[in-house]
């Protein structure tokens, strides 16, 4: 990069000022989406509830690239019933709180993107998190381990157990990354036809359903990362384009320790803004944010507990992924590959 670049690259100055560890950054101007008194000043939008359920209760189909113009397609008080009951089921398989609970927001500077406070129950993320360490890395799924050093991952004998399931906790601290379905290349950074295993059915059920409900019928899950971070890990601003069908959006689900999240625009001249991503939030990308430059320049340890102190709290193995999660992230970043 020349000097020239460089001095436009506001990408990278906001991402190594939230990086800095002495002093350490303000936070103040971080878009929270706890803090409603400071929504004004952040651009930050709530979707009113209308967006999610019209006054039968039922799905309403959404334009979610323009947060003006959500639409209402109640199909009438028949279909409320059972689209209702049968959408409550789906939410409590899939972890997440009924519909009407969810809180939704868009910001005025950029399009397309969506945050969803914390859809999911305690229990709820228990469940994803228990599938990003014990599931998703054990193959065909490909992590940085790489593949021998996968069942190196869990106790032989609890592999056929999963019931009672303890996983080496030494081995699970060096997961940087699971890749699903079409797996990314990270050197081409191409995707190919024939590096491909079958995407799990547990988070094509859960991505499926959050587009629905987000009017994005069409969307397929087809590759997906799971990012882990350690609490010093970061990761450099960057655009996701390697899919072919970028008109697709881009779901991500995050557990455990909070990010400080940098978005942007779709040159590294365009200053991002900063954004806390808690456990259990859901960001998605789509239409003119599907392409913004974006990265965690920092991750924050909670102070307030995870949320999830009822929940199992009389099952002992739980207290592993506990205490890993005391010092880690969970990123499950979900796309379509193609058309
Ligand atoms: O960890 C995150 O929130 C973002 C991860 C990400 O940008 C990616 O996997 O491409
Ligand atoms: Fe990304």
């Amino acid at each position: 990069m020349n000097v020239r670049e460089n001095d436009c690259d506001l990408f990278k100055t906001v991402f190594k000022q939230y990086k800095r560890k002495a002093p350490p950054p303000d936070l103040s101007n971080v878009i929270d989406f706890e803090k409603s008194q400071k929504f004004r000043d952040w651009g930050v939008v709530k979707c009113d509830d209308e967006y999610l359920s019209c006054e039968h209760g039922c799905l309403t189909g959404a334009t979610s690239t323009n947060s003006n113009t959500y639409s209402t397609n109640c199909p009438g008080p028949n279909f409320v019933t059972q689209e209702v009951e049968k959408t409550n089921t789906n939410c409590k398989n899939l972890g997440l709180k009924p519909i009407v609970e969810w809180r939704l927001f868009t910001l005025n500077t950029l399009p397309g993107f969506i945050f969803i406070s914390n859809p999911f129950t305690p229990e709820g993320q228990q469940m994803w998190i228990r599938n990003c360490l014990l599931k998703y890395p054990m193959k065909p799924n490909i992590t940085n381990l790489g593949e021998s050093t996968n069942s190196d991952i869990f106790d032989d004998h609890l592999l056929t157990n999963l019931g009672t399931e303890k996983f080496n906790i030494l081995n699970v601290k060096k997961l940087r990354w699971t890749t699903l379905g079409y797996h990314h290349n990270w050197d081409t950074k191409v995707y190919s036809r024939d590096m491909c295993s079958p995407f799990p059915e547990s988070l094509k059920n859960l991505s499926v359903f959050v587009a629905r409900i987000l009017g994005f019928g069409n969307f397929q899950p087809e590759a997906a990362i799971i990012n882990y971070y350690h609490k010093d890990s970061t990761l450099g601003g960057h655009t996701d384009h390697s899919e072919f069908d970028l008109s697709a959006p881009l779901f991500s689900f995050s557990f455990g320790q909070t990010a400080l999240f940098l978005i942007g625009g779709n040159s590294k001249a365009v200053s991002p803004m900063p954004i806390f991503i808690r456990s259990g939030d859901v960001v998605v990308m789509s239409g003119a944010s599907r392409l913004a430059y974006h990265g965690v320049p920092k991750i924050i340890l909670t102070e307030k507990g995870l949320g999830w102190k009822s929940a199992e709290s009389n099952n002992s193995d739980w207290k592993q992924y506990d205490d890993y999660l005391k010092n880690y992230r969970i990123n499950m970043n979900v796309r379509q590959v193609w058309p």
